[in-house]
This record gives C-alpha cells, sequence and structure tokens, in this order.
C-alpha cells in the first residue's frame, strides 16, 4: 500500500434536498459531524433517514445543497470537477452492497483496476498483498462468478484497499452476506482503522455490524440524534427500536441527544 495521511472527514451544516416543489425531499437537514482521523463509525437509522445520502455527500459523490464537506483540511465545494474525480480517486476508497466487480476480469486485475485508472503502475506485489490480505491470495485467476458472495465482496474490499485511501466509505458492505463472511468484512474494516489509520465511515442496518465501529451515530428525518461510543451490538438494537418507535416511542431511554453516550 501506499503512504496514506490520516485525514479527518468534516461535514458542517449539511443539507440535501432532492427535487423542486412539492416533490421536493429533504435528505439532510443540517448535518454537523465528524468523523475523525483513523475512526471507525457506523451510521445508522431508520430506512429513509438519510444514511446513504449522508454519505454520499461526506464522499463527494453528489453536491450538498447547503453546508460544506472536507475531507483531510479539504474542501470538497472548492475542487473543480476533474480535481474531485482525482481526489476520490486517490484519497478515497469506496464498497457498497453490490460488489460492483467487473465480470470479465479475474479477481487481480478487478484489484489492479483503480491502480491502472489512476494512471500508475499497478506493481503485482501491491495487488497479490491486497487480496492476500484479505485472505484471497489463491484467488488471483478467478472471475467474480467463480467466487462466493463473500469471496468477491472481500475482493471489491482489496481493490477499494489497494491505492491506500485515506478514508473507507463503504454503504451496507455486508448487506448480501452470510453472517459469518459478514464478519469476515467486518474484522477486515476493523483492521484497516487499527493497523493503518484508515478512517472508515460504514452505513449499517445490522447491530452486529456497526458493533465492530469505535462509534455509532444515528439518523433520523435526515438529521443526527444521537450516538454511542464503544456500541455493543445490544445497546445499538435497542437505540434503534427506540428510533424506529419514532418520537413519541421512545420508551424508557427517553429521547435521544447527540453526545448522550459519553456522558454515560
Ligand atoms: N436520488 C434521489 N432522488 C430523490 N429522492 C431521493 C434520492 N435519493 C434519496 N432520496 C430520498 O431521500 C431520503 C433519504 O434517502 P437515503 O437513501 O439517504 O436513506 P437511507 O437512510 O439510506 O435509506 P435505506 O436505509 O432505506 O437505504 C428518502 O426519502 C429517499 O426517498
Amino acid at each position: 500500500m501506499t503512504e496514506k495521511q490520516a485525514a479527518v472527514v468534516r461535514l458542517r451544516q449539511v443539507r440535501k434536498v432532492y427535487g423542486t416543489g412539492p416533490a421536493a425531499v429533504t435528505a439532510l437537514d443540517g448535518v454537523t459531524i465528524d468523523f475523525p482521523a483513523g475512526s471507525f463509525t457506523a451510521v445508522m437509522g431508520p430506512s429513509g433517514s438519510g444514511k446513504s445520502t449522508l454519505l454520499q455527500m461526506a464522499a463527494g459523490l453528489d453536491h450538498p445543497t447547503a453546508g460544506e464537506v472536507s475531507i483531510g483540511g479539504v474542501r470538497l465545494a472548492e475542487l473543480s470537477e476533474t480535481r474531485l474525480t482525482r481526489f476520490r480517486r486517490d484519497r478515497l476508497g469506496f464498497v457498497f452492497q453490490s460488489f460492483n466487480l467487473l465480470p470479465f476480469l479475474d479477481a487481480e486485475l478487478n484489484v489492479a483496476l483503480p491502480l491502472l485508472l489512476a494512471g500508475r503502475r499497478p506493481g503485482r506485489a501491491a495487488v497479490t498483498a491486497a487480496l492476500a490480505a484479505v485472505g484471497l491470495a489463491d484467488r488471483l485467476r478467478h472471475r467474480p462468478a467463480e467466487l462466493s458472495g463473500g469471496q468477491q465482496q472481500r475482493v471489491a474490499l482489496a481493490r477499494a484497499l489497494v491505492t491506500g485511501p485515506d478514508v473507507l466509505f463503504a454503504d451496507e458492505p455486508t448487506g448480501a452476506l452470510d453472517s459469518a463472511t459478514g464478519r469476515q468484512v467486518l474484522a477486515l474494516l476493523r483492521k484497516a482503522a487499527d493497523e493503518h489509520g484508515q478512517t472508515i465511515v460504514l452505513v449499517t442496518h445490522d447491530p452486529v455490524a456497526a458493533g465492530y465501529a469505535d462509534r455509532v451515530v444515528f439518523l433520523r428525518d435526515g438529521r443526527v440524534v444521537g450516538d454511542l461510543v464503544d456500541p455493543t451490538p445490544v445497546a445499538v438494537a435497542d437505540r434503534m427500536t427506540a428510533l424506529e418507535a419514532g418520537p413519541g416511542g421512545v420508551g424508557e431511554a427517553g429521547p435521544m441527544r447527540a453526545g448522550e453516550a459519553e456522558s454515560r
């Protein structure tokens, strides 16, 4: 992997409105949050609460309607489209629920692709090391169709990590995997933060997945409504139940406040 700098991802009063007029949807309603350098944060919330939108804004995949996003001190709004594309390619990694591998390329070439696209000569050792790191050193010649879902997701993770990104954005990366395979992928995300200082932002519905993070941030109706530090799956599931019950149904825990968890 190449040298990288630890990078904080910073959102300030980020709003995202899709569409206009009566059909407009406010997906994010003034989100201010930091994802500290080298931290692993899970983003959770009911369906439609704005998790994927938050990830898209934070990763510069789409532009906010208002507010500001910076990564490692670079304000994304100040970059031209070309520079933003290059910034994403050089500094960020992405993993999605659908693995998005190219079906006609084997594992090795799928992993080499981001280096080729960046105009870097894909050193065979770097590509092999990335696949070995996800436990697939013996699958270099296999195409996606010849790999299990978990193996495909691990190839996708190797592809995301081969460039040595400062920040890795993962949207439901374990959504299509069984729990044992999902845990392997989550352990690799944990390792990326612990051993390589990479900043991990994980969108998930799964309290077990969120339990791998340092902190869980909860969204509802496009707003941050609370967080949980050193989360356990049980504590996360409790919060989710309260959130999904709606504002009037938060139960004994009472309404959540941002930062509440730290004071406990
Ligand atoms: N491209 C789009 N155009 C219009 N509305 C959108 C678009 N993307 C998202 N939305 C709307 O914005 C809101 C937030 O969507 P988002 O996908 O961010 O939520 P989510 O929390 O990730 O949901 P889920 O858990 O179901 O994936 C929803 O009401 C959704 O319908």
